[in-house]
């Protein structure tokens, strides 16, 4: 089949008439034309098969059956630096699955078959991420940091051997070249918190990945939610990009019949396969060639796309046009531009003298770097939250409040409750406060683990960093927090007066709010849905309360088993040091005239001691210690967690 014919230019001529003239060609610029390419991504026999239960769990016969779904299926093309290539397709048609396969950011749960060769030489899978930048579909920018910000920070994290001022040039110059200048100090804002336009937002994401200098850059939609005035402006801006001798290719949505000039090369995709991959005039002429004309004043690409999508609305319809897709394909794997493409790939894969690989810019800090520049980035993101501060900082008074003004004042008299409010008290501050740390983790963590799912395959840090930077970042405000907490309480209530013991009952409460907090991150590591994660928490603090506290049922008392276990709680520590803390050399009065049999057994605290906690006063420093131990139990569960999740998740 021969690729284009005199008369069907003419076809195109009238077809797009009334696109505007665009600036100039990316292909005609850098492409084709360009005799010495210096960068060529061959993709060869791309294959991916996934695995998949035939039915639904609750239909136990069919969901034990499994069958082999082919979601890309031989996909081969060729593109030189200075090109662009648009990747059309209807939903489902295996384009992101495409650009992941090619980035190597595909998971594990399938079958990857095919190579990627760049300038002829192929690709390990662990240089994919060094060599590709990957824009995905949604963007994960921190809301709080303006343009200037977020691009510095990710300047900082990916650029070792450059000074603050090289940083400072190299940021100025990717707002310059993606038009970013007149919202560098804009804040960039989120669904909740107005900033940048959503075509702002985008540049933002793209001037990221820019700041590594790639050669190749795959987008994932990125006009997907933009008005199609935006988007235009996107993909002119990528075609210029691409001019400056890197590989552009994009997945799009319902491009506008203008962009027909700017994009050097179409692929349309459909049920995983490559229906067409050419210049844009040559799929016009392919397509008539085929039957299949683009009706005047029609936009070719959503022509072209609707007659190689597969409808599934009815069995007839779906087999009519699966055949025609079928056939389309067939037609384009015998036609002379696939065949050209083949030889583009074979000569490139066979030349001499195979230019190198052209990474990214390799130069990211140490570890320890890496972790202060998260550090900062997240505290500062954070501490612009003002309702989220202040929701921090007070969460536990609150709570403290309603404790306060439930008991108003501790009684020395046992038949007034001396003993009973004492304990409730420290039951309440045990149990509570892993809630409010839990609630913190939940409510602000997920946005951040987006970033790090996203960063960390950008190659900027390992998802642990990013845990262990928020766990840093937080621990000023729980300190704050739960000193605040104590400071009220305490005093309010009139719990043992002396400003030692003070300081211990809040060194006490401050483990399980921050344990709350740690053991929630830790479980977003390997867990991503967070309500499941609030569920677990909740679950195993109650649990803790009930094995390890000794206040619902005496730990003597109690099975061996729960016994032991008790010993894996932080709630069996925390509890026996508050009560030592509140009940150690205190004295209980018994007021005579309502005096009850047995009211007056207690007349020291540290009865309660001896018969609810034996030994604990000889325990005191031991249990602090081991209470505090779970910190660091912890952070190290929490870096496991997440190197779990590096392998558990691929973006
Ligand atoms: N790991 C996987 N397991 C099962 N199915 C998968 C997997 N990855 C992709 N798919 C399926 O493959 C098909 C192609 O998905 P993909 O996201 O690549 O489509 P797309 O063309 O990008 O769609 P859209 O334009 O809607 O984003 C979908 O039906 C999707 O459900």
């Amino acid at each position: 089949m021969q690729a284009a014919e005199p008369a069907n230019e003419a076809k195109v001529k009238e077809c797009f008439q009334f696109a505007p003239e665009m600036t100039r060609d990316a292909r005609k610029d850098g492409g084709e034309e360009q005799s010495e390419p210096s960068c060529t991504l061959s993709v060869k026999q791309i294959s991916y098969t996934v695995s998949e239960r035939v039915g639904p769990w609750w239909d136990l016969p069919s969901y034990r059956k499994r069958w082999t779904r082919q979601i890309l299926n031989d996909v081969s093309f060729h593109i030189n630096s200075g090109q662009i290539m648009g990747i059309l397709g209807n939903s489902g048609s295996g384009k992101t699955t495409l650009l992941d396969a090619i980035s190597g950011r595909i998971g594990h749960q399938g079958t990857l078959l095919g190579e990627v060769f760049i300038n002829g030489r192929k690709l390990k899978r662990e240089e994919y991420q060094d060599c590709f930048s990957y824009v995905l579909q949604s963007d994960n920018l921190l809301s709080y940091l303006t343009v200037e910000e977020t691009l510095t920070y990710t300047a900082q994290l990916a650029l070792r051997k450059h000074t603050a001022k090289a940083i400072k040039k190299k940021v100025a110059a990717v707002m310059a070249e993606l038009s970013l200048c007149h919202v560098a100090h804009s804040v960039v804002g989120g669904r909740i918190f107005p900033g940048i336009s959503g075509g702002e937002r985008r540049r933002v994401s793209i001037a990221s990945q820019l700041l590594q200098d790639p050669r190749v850059i795959l987008l994932d939609e990125p006009t997907t939610g933009l008005d199609s005035m935006t988007a235009n402006q996107i993909v002119v801006l990528l075609a210029e990009l691409a001019r400056r001798n890197r590989v552009v290719i994009v997945t799009i949505h319902q491009p506008r019949s203008e962009l027909f000039r700017v994009f050097s090369r179409i692929a349309i995709m459909s049920c995983g396969e490559l229906v067409f991959c050419g210049q844009p005039e040559e799929m016009v002429s392919f397509f008539s060639q085929c039957g299949y004309e683009c009706p005047e004043y029609c936009n070719p690409f959503d022509i072209y796309v609707d007659f190689t999508s597969v409808d599934t609305r009815s069995i007839e319809r779906e087999k009519a046009t699966l055949n025609r897709m079928h056939e389309i394909t067939s037609a384009y794997q015998r036609s002379d531009i696939y065949q050209r493409m083949l030889r583009k790939i074979e000569q490139s894969l066979q030349q001499e003298e195979k230019p190198a690989i052209p990474f990214k810019s390799k130069e990211s800090p140490n570890g320890a770097v890496k972790l202060e520049v998260l550090l900062r980035r997240t505290a500062r993101n954070l501490s612009r939250d003002r309702m989220g501060v202040l929701m921090r900082l007070f969460q536990n008074l609150i709570y403290g409040l309603f404790v306060a003004f439930f008991l108003m004042r501790l009684d020395d008299d046992v038949t007034k409750g001396a003993v009973q409010d004492r304990i409730g008290i420290i039951y309440q501050c045990i149990g509570a406060s892993p809630y409010t740390g839990m609630l913190n983790a939940v409510a602000l963590f997920p946005a951040l683990r987006a970033i790090s799912d996203q960063e960390s395959q950008d190659g900027l840090y390992s998802k642990w960093q990013m845990f262990l930077a928020y766990i840093f970042h937080s621990l000023p405000l729980s300190i704050l927090s739960v000193f605040i907490f104590t400071s009220f309480l305490y005093w309010t209530v009139g719990m043992h007066p002396d400003s030692l013991r003070f300081l211990c009952f809040s060194a006490v409460v401050l483990v399980p709010h921050i344990v709350g907090e740690l053991l929630t991150v830790v479980l977003l590591g390997v867990v991503q849905d967070p309500n499941m994660v609030n569920t677990g928490v909740a679950l195993l603090n109650i649990a803790g309360i009930l094995v390890g506290s000794g206040f619902l049922r005496s730990t003597q008392d109690m099975p061996v088993v729960f016994q032991w276990l008790s010993y894996l709680t932080f709630q069996k520590y925390g509890c026996e040091l508050l009560i030592v803390t509140e009940f150690h050399e205190l004295d209980f009065k018994c007021n005579s005239s309502r005096f009850l049999p047995g009211s007056c057994v207690i007349t020291q605290g540290s009865q309660i001691i001896d018969e609810g906690y034996p030994g604990a006063l000889s325990r005191y420093t031991l249990d602090f210690v081991l209470l505090y131990a779970f910190l660091p139990a912890l952070l190290l569960l929490g870096m496991i967690s997440f190197k779990i999740r590096d392998k558990l998740i691929r973006h």
